[in-house]
């Protein structure tokens, strides 16, 4: 049985000061989840939101949103996985579509990310998925397919069933229109259906595959009733502790 996954993406929202009121305004709800839940926060606000962590019961790990793939080097303007592993990050998103369009993030540069990541010990969340162009070409199961091979290779078996796949179609984020369940979940099915055919069946049994494209607190329950999703990457829903706290409860019914 897979454990359900919830992780928040802020992107570039939040300073330090509106993370900790984020995460005082949580450790004030009541709920005590059996899900994995991860904030993927700006790397700059990690600090803050451990020590706002310390001594309660949230279980919330902290997330960073990308890193370079070496270790360290004159790399401008780059943050390594040692520095996000030291203040807490548990986590890191790989491979984001704005990642990808906006800073020319390649299927190379995605593996040798993911490579790294694992080497240190932390979570890799690797998102994939499909443009509106490409989906309309009838192209969705090809492109996904392909950066699922190009971000593994190389990986081994141990490694790959801690990585956390996200199917994020690029026309569902941030617009509203997430896409349906169904569709969904014959994406996701097939994604998985792939890493099965890359490794083994246990493997792909034990990869969580999560969605992520416009999921709220009225959608996340319907996505999670799908046999292959085992949660959510959520970008604008996560900002606010009380909608983050509604998508948590949502998915503790549903699971
Ligand atoms: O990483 C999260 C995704 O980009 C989804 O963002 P969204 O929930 O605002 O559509």
């Amino acid at each position: 049985m897979r454990k359900q996954i919830i992780a928040g993406n802020w992107k570039m929202y939040k300073t330090a000061t509106d993370a900790r009121r984020f995460m005082q305004a949580i450790n004030q709800t009541d709920w005590a989840s059996e899900l994995d839940i991860v904030i993927c926060a700006p790397s700059i606000t990690i600090p803050a939101l451990i020590e706002e962590l310390k001594g309660t019961e949230r279980g919330i790990a902290i997330g960073a949103q990308n890193v370079h793939w070496e270790e360290e080097g004159a790399f401008t303007g780059e943050i390594s996985v040692s520095m996000v592993k030291e203040v807490g990050a548990r986590y890191v998103i790989i491979g984001h579509s704005e990642r990808r369009t906006l800073f020319g993030e390649t299927d190379e540069m995605v593996n040798k990310k993911v490579k790294r990541v694992l080497e240190a010990g932390l979570i890799p969340i690797v998102c994939v998925g499909e443009s509106q162009t490409e989906r309309e070409q009838g192209r969705t199961n090809e492109v996904v397919g392909m950066q699922v091979e190009a971000a593994f290779q190389g990986i081994e078996k141990k490694d790959m069933t801690k990585v956390i796949v996200a199917y994020e179609p690029v026309w569902a984020i941030g617009t509203g229109l997430a896409s349906t369940p169904t569709d969904a979940e014959m994406v996701i099915a097939e994604i998985r259906r792939q890493i099965s055919h890359l490794y083994d069946v246990e493997t792909a049994e034990s990869v969580r595959l999560q969605y992520g494209g416009s999921v709220k607190p009225n959608n996340i329950k319907s996505f999670l009733a799908s046999p292959n999703i085992d949660g959510a990457l959520v970008g604008g829903a996560s900002l606010a502790a009380d909608s983050f706290s509604q998508m948590i409860g949502a998915m503790e019914v549903s699971s």
